[in-house]
């Protein structure tokens, strides 16, 4: 557990909600320091933390089931304020003597809470008489209290949407104040750690910087370092804030898969070779790369092929350089929430990201990963806290798999090519219309698909590239960018001139959830 460098600590709970780390982000966002761990955390590690106040996550599991996920009873007896979300709350009011019973009808997506009762964490916009628009995702509810709760607030589908017992410090809701669709939730958690716990709400990305780079120092000691970089913003914070920890010890590898776009290998190395003067490998691994790729098309089977060959090419860097103890990497929240549970609860894998659910169990350097409970744009903060500069900051994120994702079915050098000269072409006609900036991420994928066209009087019969960009804040969830039909037109009509192996372009308006940014 982190050295105890800041007082105002919340514990968070986690369930295995897709969510819970947006509790934090909300705490953080008040300047709240807090951590999540797994539900099932012992007493003695709930106490060692001396939290403030504890939060209990969502969740996938029904606290029916035999063999539910439950915390320590207690956490109710630590005598800090609790506050239970969805299945946080549903697991509160069970182990405290309430009832809690499948619902008839299921909640999901927008709903309304009418505000009855006052209470010291609903305050403002959440005082009796207010109606909240609130975001429900559940299928159980309560529908019993209890002894020494009340309702405060009540939904169609939840009579107990919202319930506290003042006395206890303890709070429960239905419904999930943390995601935006939430509008008020902020505040609740606001109340919550401010006037409840009492947390003052001076933490700050300088203070995450000095105590990161405090942590590394400790974990590393007199280690050898060999950082993974890829010229995104991730590994770039990553490799500078290591830097700052330990000098020397750090030695970057950019790794050329093969399945870079145009001309990103030159770009990355020369760009951080002119800001820095930190040693960094350039390793042409894209023979190694496609060859083991080769009939390859199941998306999870290629991500872990990909992760595999990351830690080859890593381990036989490492021995070049004479060993190494430690392999750095830019991992983020987002990379793990959806490979494997955070910190080991019981959330669902959508995909796995080739430097965390895709790595091999074989590996001998372990892992330092110092930005793997951040969110992009706290990243983004953390690099400009660093000083790095903008157009390491500003960068769009790109996969590690690179364009083997963006093309489904099987990759074959052929594809790679006529899909490098589509991208380029589209970020190309993206940056001349000024847009770069204003788009999260912006790629073209090559699809398996052949139509039929006519070019030049000619018969045609080629690949369909689709365009995909995204607005988002945090990758966790996005949406498609609204171009103008004349830009969608012009990129369409460039690409399929320029391009041969294209003679059909579409774009994309998928949103996330429920589709994901990337193809596969
Ligand atoms: N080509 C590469 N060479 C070396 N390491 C890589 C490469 N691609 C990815 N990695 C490692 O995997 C990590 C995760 O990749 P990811 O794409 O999520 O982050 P990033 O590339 O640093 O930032 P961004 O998300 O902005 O692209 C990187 O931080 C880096 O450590
Ligand atoms: O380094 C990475 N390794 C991966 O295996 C990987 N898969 C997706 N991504 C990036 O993560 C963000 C969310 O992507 P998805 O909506 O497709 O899950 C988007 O920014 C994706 O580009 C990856 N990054
Ligand atoms: N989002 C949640 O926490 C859901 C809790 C529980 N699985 C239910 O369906 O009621
Ligand atoms: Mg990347």
């Amino acid at each position: 557990m982190a050295e105890q460098i800041h007082a105002d600590r919340i514990l968070i709970l986690d369930f295995g909600s897709q969510v819970t780390q947006l509790i934090a982000r909300r705490l953080r966002e008040s300047g709240v320091y807090c951590e999540i761990i797994p539900f099932n955390a012992d007493e003695a590690r709930i106490r060692a933390f001396k939290p403030k106040g504890v939060i209990l996550s969502g969740g996938p599991a029904s606290v029916l089931d035999k063999d539910a996920p439950l915390p320590t009873p207690a956490v109710y007896e630590l005598g800090v304020p609790v506050f239970g979300i969805c299945y946080g709350q549903q697991a509160m009011c069970l182990q405290l003597g309430g009832k809690v019973e499948p619902g008839e009808t299921r909640e999901f997506g927008r709903a309304f809470v009418d505000m009855r009762e006052a209470s010291t964490i609903a305050q403002g916009d959440w005082k009796p008489g207010e109606r909240q628009q609130v975001w429900m995702s559940h299928g159980d509810r309560v529908t019993a209290l209890p002894p020494g709760f009340k309702v405060v607030g009540n939904s169609e589908g939840a009579p107990y949407a919202f319930v506290t017992d003042e006395k206890r410090k303890l709070y429960g809701v239905q419904f999930h104040p943390e995601v935006v669709h939430t509008p008020h939730g902020a505040e609740l958690y606001r109340a919550f750690t401010h006037d409840i716990c009492g947390c003052k709400g001076d933490w700050t990305m300088a203070a995450y910087k000095t105590q990161a780079i405090e942590k590394l120092r400790q974990q590393i000691g007199k280690g050898r370092v060999i950082c993974g970089l890829s010229g995104g913003v991730d590994s770039a914070v990553t490799a500078v804030l290591l830097h700052e920890a330990i000098g020397s010890q750090l030695t970057c590898i950019f790794v050329d898969t093969g399945m870079m776009r145009a001309g990103e290998a030159d770009e990355v190395v020369t760009l951080f070779r002119d800001h820095y003067n930190i040693p960094l490998v350039h390793v042409d691994a894209g023979k190694q790369f496609l060859d083991k790729l080769a009939g390859v098309t199941d998306p999870e089977t290629k991500r872990k092929t990909i992760g595999g060959l990351f830690i080859d090419v890593f381990d036989a860097e490492a021995s070049k350089l004479g060993g190494a103890d430690f392999l750095a990497q830019g991992t983020l929240y987002p990379d793990v929430i959806e490979s494997v549970s955070f910190t080991g609860g019981p959330s669902v894998t959508i995909k796995s990201h080739h430097n965390v659910g895709g790595l091999p169990a074989r590996m001998k350097l372990k892992l330092v990963e110092p930005l793997r409970e951040l969110f992009k744009d706290e990243v983004r903060a953390l690099g400009r806290e660093l000083g790095l500069p903008d157009v390491f900051v500003g960068r769009h994120p790109f996969p590690g798999p690179g364009l083997a994702i963006r093309i489904p079915g099987d990759i074959t050098f052929e594809k790679l090519e006529i899909l490098r000269k589509a991208d380029r072409i589209y970020l190309e006609e993206i940056r001349n219309a000024g847009l770069y900036d204003a788009i999260w991420q912006a790629f073209a994928v090559l699809l398996p698909v052949k139509t039929v066209g006519v070019m030049g009087d000619g018969r045609t019969y080629d690949n369909v590239c689709a365009l995909r960009a995204v607005t988002s804040t945090d990758g966790m969830t996005a949406d498609y960018f609204p171009f103008s039909h004349e830009f969608l037109g012009r990129a369409a009509t460039r690409i399929i001139n320029e391009v041969r192996g294209i003679n059909r372009v579409v774009y994309d308006i998928t949103s996330k959830p429920p589709g994901t940014i990337e193809w596969e």
